[in-house]
């Protein structure tokens, strides 16, 4: 009982998603003695259910997070777990050919689980240790929820300011693991190959005017639709967040250049064509930047938003480059503390 106390605080000492999943698979690692412990997304792709290795803990080793790679689908799900999730249960068990024992439990929210532990063992497990980790289950749903409500808006459900910085930080943390002698600033404005990590900026264009026109419950509405359309335009890795009023930030992972231009044009083009219930035709304006563990997110920030004020400036409806500004001469870069200026 000390143990599952101990496993209990810990839990719920953590402010962020990531740490909470590593904690929620030590203990149940520890709790039932099984010999590999993950905790999976279940992503749906095309109508087809898959499951995505987010932490994994082995006996005797130390919990570890897994990287997402992008395109991959995931595992697809055994007969047992897809019955389960189809029956609203609260666990499924699978026996393999070589006698080895996989024992899910779908972390429920309503009717929709989005979320599943799954813990492997040679042996069966008993129905001591499935009722101790179901009732770590059902915490780890509590907490979850709890986290989400503190860091998501609560009119779109996108992620708020307040999370920001944190996963800036992340996405640069990746970036730098991935390619240590990161280029300097000059060079990486030659260099348009590699992937990078890009922070885009959107604003609704003319918002006020819907605002006025058609009343706040419609401009709620257009906002709502559009951070569907950006959770539905981004890829699953990228991170959309709502900085208030009918500003967006969208943090792009490992991408060229080539294919952030495509995905924002995707997104934007989503927008223009979309018809919007009694408002019609809305629009939006984006300015972007690649994103450098070299310069603070204030600056980073401020490239994106001086790209943008120039796409609003310029026509609306449209997305910019900051880089591209810079070199082509509409944009100066500042050296010394790295804003810009309109010629
Ligand atoms: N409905 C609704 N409106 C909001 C919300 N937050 C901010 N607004 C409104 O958004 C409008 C923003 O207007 P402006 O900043 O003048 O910009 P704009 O009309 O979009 O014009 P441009 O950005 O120059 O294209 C203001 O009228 C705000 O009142 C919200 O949560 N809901």
């Amino acid at each position: 009982m000390d143990s599952l106390l101990k496993h209990m605080v810990d839990m719920t000492g953590h402010r962020d998603h990531a740490m909470l999943d590593l904690s929620v698979i030590s203990a149940v690692q520890e709790l039932a003695g099984a010999a590999q412990t993950r905790i999976l997304s279940i992503a749906t792709v095309a109508g087809q259910q898959y499951l995505r290795s987010r932490a994994t803990i082995l006996s005797s080793g130390e919990a570890r997070l897994e990287d997402i790679q992008d395109g991959a689908l995931g595992e697809p799900l055994g007969p047992e777990l897809a019955s389960c999730l189809i029956e609203h249960r609260s666990s499924a068990e699978a026996i393999g050919a070589d006698g080895r024992r996989t024992l899910w439990l779908p972390i429920w929210f309503g009717d929709k689980a989005s979320t599943c532990l799954e813990l492997r063992n040679d042996k069966p497990f008993c129905s001591a240790t499935i009722h101790t980790v179901g009732g770590i289950v059902g915490v780890y749903r509590n907490f979850q929820n709890l986290l989400d409500y503190s860091e998501r808006d609560s009119l779109t459900g996108l992620l708020n300011r307040k999370t920001f910085d944190d996963q800036l930080a992340r996405m640069l943390h990746s970036a730098h693991e991935q390619d240590p002698r990161l280029p300097g600033l000059a060079e990486r404005r030659q260099m348009h190959g590699p992937e990078k990590q890009w922070l885009a900026v959107v604003d609704v264009d003319h918002f006020k005017a819907v605002n006025d026109k058609f009343g706040h419950l419609y401009g709620d509405e257009v906002l709502i639709l559009i951070a569907n359309l950006l959770q539905s335009s981004f890829r699953v890795q990228d991170r959309v967040f709502r900085f208030g009023g009918e500003e967006f930030v969208v943090l792009l992972r490992s991408t060229t250049l080539e294919n952030a231009w495509k995905i924002i044009e995707r997104f934007r083009t989503n927008v223009e064509n979309h018809e919007f219930p009694q408002v019609g035709k809305v629009t939006v304006s984006v300015g972007f930047v690649s994103i450098s563990a070299y310069e603070s997110p204030v600056v980073t920030l401020g490239h994106a938003d001086q790209a943008l004020y120039y796409a609003k400036s310029n026509g609306r409806n449209q997305a910019c480059h900051y880089d591209d500004l810079v070199s082509h001469g509409v944009l100066q870069a500042v050296a010394s503390n790295d804003t810009a200026e309109f010629f």
